[in-house]
């Protein structure tokens, strides 16, 4: 990196220190920008990297609820409001104990890039809290709902930040969330939140989005190379919603995915998943993935070494930040991987990156490859503002036209600054530049 990028990069470290994963973040969108900041010195001009890498707002909070039992716990709730640029702060909440600044601030920063490569009008933000929803009864989570919206409320908008699902956030959450919402600011502004009921302002296509988006993604790579996905090993890592959704699109394009997984082990079922078992026990039952096995003959549960060590042509990732590593990557290539695609948010270490980049994979970082999520929920807004619903084919016609075209920008991107095929390059540029170049019109803000 140039002496400039790296002096924007300690500054980070100093000022945020501890936050390992923001840092990550952080370095892997600098690392790519030496090309285009020496294209563009307006932006070093007017101190553009500085202020990308500064949340414009953060909020902290404490949320305080009370369980079944009558006891009282204190969590802690975040908001980080990082770039306004192109719209209104775009990005879920997160409910899940490993929670922190760092994290929430890590995946805020991605989002801003991300939000851009969609090209609908949405900046970046993140949220969420420390609380674990797991083994908790609905009542529970509903009260923990209430009171995390209680101080929530007076930092979001539909024209000001629009929160949405994440890890350990879905329907039933932003159900909680939204009917708080609604009851404190006496007024039914469905756009406040996407990943809705289809039957209070949701839109169709919402829950598949970051799924099949990161399907299509892989499937637009392999057509560069006069390739698809049909008849081919997919891994995929995770069960909630990315992975389910991912397995679902693979299936339709002819793809067999054999694995997936949770916290508890990863599960290979080498006859193709049985998506409808599945489904039942995650969205329905909320169970283990062993009660997936119980029920399927010929499925095994590993629960020692990782789903990596699974030989495959495409692996999707969809649990976790660095569930990835690079002795992991090896193992994927050695096993014949040809394309890695993220559903989940930086999966993939720096070590792991370093590796498929340098066996010329097709590797999609997930700010391309998982964008259709947010693209979806910007679809959602839209439906929400001019009070109209649009059928499945639309919106998954609008989804697929969005990838595609992320797909191409990040092409595009990398040619440009003199990388072909490197789509973190490509992701990179092409994001940051559409921001950029806001920001210069915006002035100093
Ligand atoms: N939901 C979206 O629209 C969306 C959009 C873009 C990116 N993402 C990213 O996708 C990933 C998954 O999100 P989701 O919405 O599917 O959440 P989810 O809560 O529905 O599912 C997460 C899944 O990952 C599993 N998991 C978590 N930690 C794990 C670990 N250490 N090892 C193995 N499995 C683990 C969980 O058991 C669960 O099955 C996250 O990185 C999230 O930030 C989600």
């Amino acid at each position: 990196m140039q002496e400039r990028i790296e002096k924007v990069y300690e500054q980070v470290v100093q000022r945020n220190r501890g936050e390992a994963e923001f840092h990550q973040a952080v370095r892997e969108v600098l690392e790519s920008l030496d090309p285009v900041v020496s294209k563009h010195p307006e932006y070093l001009d007017a101190a553009l990297l500085e202020r990308i890498v500064e949340p414009e707002r953060q909020v902290i909070f404490r949320v305080p609820w009370t369980d079944d039992a009558g006891q009282v716990h204190v969590q802690r709730g975040f908001r980080i409001q990082f770039n306004s640029a192109l719209g209104p702060y775009k990005g879920g909440l997160r409910f899940h104990p490993s929670v922190n600044a760092g994290i929430i601030k890590f995946l805020g920063f991605e989002q801003i890039f991300k939000n851009a490569l969609t090209n609908q009008r949405i900046g970046g933000g993140k949220g969420g809290s420390d609380f674990d929803p797991h083994g908790r009864s609905d009542a529970e989570v509903m009260r923990f709902c209430q009171s995390f919206m209680t101080e929530l409320f007076r930092h979001i908008g539909p024209s000001t930040d629009v929160p949405a699902g994440d890890i350990g956030v879905g329907g039933r959450e932003i159900g909680y969330l939204f009917g708080q919402y609604k009851r404190l600011q006496n007024s039914y502004d469905a756009g406040v939140l996407t990943g809705k009921g289809l039957a209070w302002g949701g839109s169709l296509v919402r829950t598949e989005a970051t799924g099949y988006g990161t399907v299509l993604f892989a499937q637009s790579m392999l057509a560069t190379k006069g390739d698809s996905l049909e008849g081919k090993r997919v891994a995929v890592s995770g069960a909630g919603n990315v992975a389910i959704y991912a397995i679902e699109k693979a299936q339709q394009l002819g793809a067999q995915p054999i694995t997936f997984s949770d916290s508890s082990g990863y599960v290979v079922d080498e006859a193709g998943v049985d998506l409808e078992l599945l489904k039942q026990v995650k969205e329905v039952e909320r169970g283990r993935v062993a009660d997936y096995v119980a029920r399927r003959p010929g499925a095994r549960l590993v629960t020692g070494g990782s789903v990596w060590d699974v030989p495959v042509d495409v692996a999707l990732p969809c649990a976790t930040q660095n569930e990835l590593n690079g002795d992991q990557a090896a193992t994927l290539l050695r096993g014949g991987c040809g394309v890695v695609a993220e559903g989940a948010n930086m999966p993939s270490t720096p070590e792991a990156i370093e590796a498929f980049q340098a066996a010329g994979i097709l590797y999609a970082p997930g700010k391309a490859s998982n964008a259709g999520g947010v693209a979806t929920s910007a679809l959602e807004m839209e439906q929400n503002s001019s009070r109209t619903h649009w059928d499945f084919s639309k919106a998954e016609d609008k989804l697929t036209r969005i990838m595609a075209g992320i797909h191409d920008s990040c092409v595009a991107a990398a040619e440009e600054y003199g990388k072909p095929g490197d789509y973190v390059l490509g992701a990179n540029a092409a994001g940051f530049t559409r921001v950029a170049d806001v920001m210069l019109a915006h002035g100093v803000v």
